[in-house]
């Protein structure tokens, strides 16, 4: 069973997908850093170097990877992947979707901590920040609010986690 973890930048699929698989008992594979290992370079070099276009098609390409070797696995992938490429549709054609979802200003709270390595959100004031989160939301929104399930404001209790995805688990 593949679980796929989508939302914004910031909304705690990284730090989140690794303990529910440990949980779960499933392997991990956190999108960016497979990319990044897979390249050699950082998402914020690849940006740099050879343009978001060029991010978006490794990205659709690691996925398809991942998607194709399947197994008992969670997915931490990047705040853009189900918007380009026709990611969204592959992921919810292979396993379940799960939609950590989060109001504007919690998302710029967490950001703003840590902007610096995120390359869309680099050199932005918090008003530029907070704006920017707002406008790419409401067409990102499209996307994620395909998924199968849909939490707010996940805890870093994982264990509730698990009790949400229970139902789509034992579908398997
Ligand atoms: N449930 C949570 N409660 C409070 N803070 C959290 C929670 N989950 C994550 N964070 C914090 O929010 C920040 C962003 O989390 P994380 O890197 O996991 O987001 P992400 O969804 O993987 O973002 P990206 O799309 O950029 O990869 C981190 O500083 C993390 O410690
Ligand atoms: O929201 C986005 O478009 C991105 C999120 C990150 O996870 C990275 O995939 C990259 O910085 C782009
Ligand atoms: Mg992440």
């Amino acid at each position: 069973m593949l679980i796929f973890l989508i939302g914004f930048m910031g909304s705690g699929k990284t730090t989140l997908g690794k303990p529910l698989a440990a949980r779960l008992g499933y392997r991990f594979i956190d999108l960016d850093k497979a990319i990044e290992e897979g390249e050699g370079s950082t998402v914020g070099e690849i940006f740099a170097v050879r343009g978001e276009a060029h991010f978006r098609t490794l990205e659709h390409k690691y996925l398809q990877d991942i998607v194709s070797h399947g197994g008992d696995l969670v997915v931490s992938t990047g705040g853009g992947t189900p918007c380009f490429g026709g990611n969204m549709e592959l992921m919810n054609a292979s396993g379940v979707t799960v939609y950590f979802k989060l109001s504007p200003a919690m998302l710029a709270d967490r950001l703003s901590a840590a902007k610096v390595c995120r390359p869309l959100l680099a050199g932005k004031s918090p008003e530029e920040l907070l704006r920017y989160i707002v406008d790419t939301l409401a067409v990102r929104e499209a996307y994620y609010g395909r998924a199968n399930v849909v939490v707010a404001n996940p805890s870093r209790d994982v264990a509730k986690l698990v009790a949400i995805l229970g139902p789509y688990l034992s579908r398997s």
